[in-house]
């Protein structure tokens, strides 16, 4: 599968507040397709973890070169053509414009979901440095992505299989039309 079927190398951007289930659908997705799975988290500096531990919401300034960063990396796996499902909030428009670049060769997943639903899920959660109380602040950051991104969007509502089989067939019908 490639989102763009002239090209070998294909970008998944699995986007969302947190707690939206980027990492799981991303991993059950790297299942499915056989691609390498990537967690932008991994690519914080230590001071915006320790921000967001400390339940204070980062800034587009404690953003940017977070970005960069994760940008290089989809910029590495093109250059190897190694297909790359990146977990990544991506809350605004202008910070997906650095990690999509106006490729045709990278999509992007929006998982979408009700807050109250979003927030159960969070406290349900086991430990991990993300607090539920910036829930807040993530929805109000999100810019949801608009019709000429792209995006395939999808309900957070069902299991994860159902989820990964509807973003699957999406990311098909899109292409079978473009
Ligand atoms: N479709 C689903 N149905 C039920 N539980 C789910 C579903 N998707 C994710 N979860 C659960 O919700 C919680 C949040 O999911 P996950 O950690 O993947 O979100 P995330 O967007 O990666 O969060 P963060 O950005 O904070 O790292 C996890 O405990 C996960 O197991
Ligand atoms: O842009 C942001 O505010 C951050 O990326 C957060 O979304 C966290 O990193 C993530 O939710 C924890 O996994």
């Amino acid at each position: 599968m490639s989102a763009d079927r002239d090209a070998g190398f294909c970008a998944l951007i699995v986007m969302g507040v947190s707690g939206s289930g980027k990492s799981t659908i991303a991993n059950a997705l790297g299942r499915r397709l056989g691609w390498i799975v990537e967690d932008a988290d991994r690519f914080h500096p230590v001071s915006n973890v320790e921000k967001m531990s400390a339940g204070i919401a980062l800034t587009d300034d404690d953003r940017w070169s977070w970005l960069h960063a994760v940008a290089a990396e989809i910029g590495r796996k093109r250059a190897s053509g190694t297909s790359i499902i990146m977990a990544c909030s991506a809350l605004k428009r202008a910070y997906r414009a650095i990690l999509m670049h106006d490729r045709r060769d990278t999509r992007i997943v929006y998982l979408r979901g009700d807050k109250d639903l979003i927030a159960e899920r969070l406290r349900a959660r086991d430990a991990h440095f993300m607090p539920p109380e910036l829930l807040e602040s993530q929805f109000k950051t999100l810019e949801e992505p608009t019709e000429d991104e792209r995006p395939i969007v999808v309900d957070i509502g069902a299991t994860v299989n159902d989820i990964a089989d509807r973003i699957l067939t999406m990311l098909e019908r899109s292409q079978t039309v473009s």
